[in-house]
């Protein structure tokens, strides 16, 4: 059975660079976001149910991330509904990746692991962080989301101070040299505790 830290922190703050650095480190990595674009993608088992409660949201038979957040803009309670779908489509996924994987140490990426039932489940916990103003500057750079569906999303979110409280692990990523360094740090401890136990 494989050692499962949850990795986690609010939209932008850097989960995919940290998550890739776990990757370096040795460590098997899935990922909630891309199982997500997996689910959506024609043939991806969200197609259906998801054009049954969202006609408009299909394209090309997908899941249109496009027309998702258009609807998300005009009606707030279409994100609730979004997950109440897909978040068991996701558990699937990776209850199907952690069966199958013979990494000593997994790293499941999951924005939602506090807001979810997911951090019962992990060996560890780590939050990635930095200041907000770094946090929008870098969302907003991205150009993939306006500032309005930037602060729809973040405000549905628990705030980065609870996660901090939450987390066995606070990454800060402000550079990507600090950042590294903080995830070796973790990995070895980890390392060195499964050889002692
Ligand atoms: C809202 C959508 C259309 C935005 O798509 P887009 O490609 O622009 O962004 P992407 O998927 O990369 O998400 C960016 C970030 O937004 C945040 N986010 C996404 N969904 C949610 C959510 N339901 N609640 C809070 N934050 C969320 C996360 O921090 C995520 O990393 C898309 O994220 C979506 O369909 N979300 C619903 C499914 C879900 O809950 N996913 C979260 C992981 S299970
Ligand atoms: N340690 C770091 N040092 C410098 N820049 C970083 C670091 N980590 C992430 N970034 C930058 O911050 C931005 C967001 O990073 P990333 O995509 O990893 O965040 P995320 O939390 O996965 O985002 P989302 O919540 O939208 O999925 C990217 O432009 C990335 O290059």
């Amino acid at each position: 059975m494989s050692y499962l830290i949850g990795l986690t922190g609010s939209i932008g703050m850097g989960k995919s660079t940290t998550a890739r650095m776990f990757a370096d480190e040795g460590c098997a990595v899935w990922d909630a976001d891309a199982a997500v674009h997996r689910l959506y993608a024609p043939g991806g088992a969200a197609v259906e149910p998801m054009g049954a409660a969202f006609p408009d949201a299909i394209v090309d038979g997908a899941v249109s991330r496009t027309r998702l957040k258009e609807i998300i803009g005009a009606d707030p309670t279409a994100l609730g509904r979004i997950e109440q779908i897909v978040h068991p489509l996701v558990g699937e996924d990776r209850q199907a990746f952690i069966a199958a994987t013979d990494a000593d140490i997994v790293v499941l990426d999951i924005p939602l692991l506090f807001e979810g039932r997911g951090a019962a489940m992990m060996d560890t916990t780590v939050v990635v962080s930095v200041p907000p103003e770094v946090q929008r500057e870098r969302v907003l750079a991205r150009g993939t989301m306006t500032e309005a569906q930037f602060e729809a999303i973040r405000a549905k979110q628990m705030p980065d101070a609870d996660k901090r409280r939450l987390a066995d692990h606070v990454v800060i990523t402000e550079t990507l040299e600090e950042a590294r360094d903080q995830v070796r740090a973790i990995v070895a401890a980890i390392r060195r505790e499964m050889a002692d136990a």
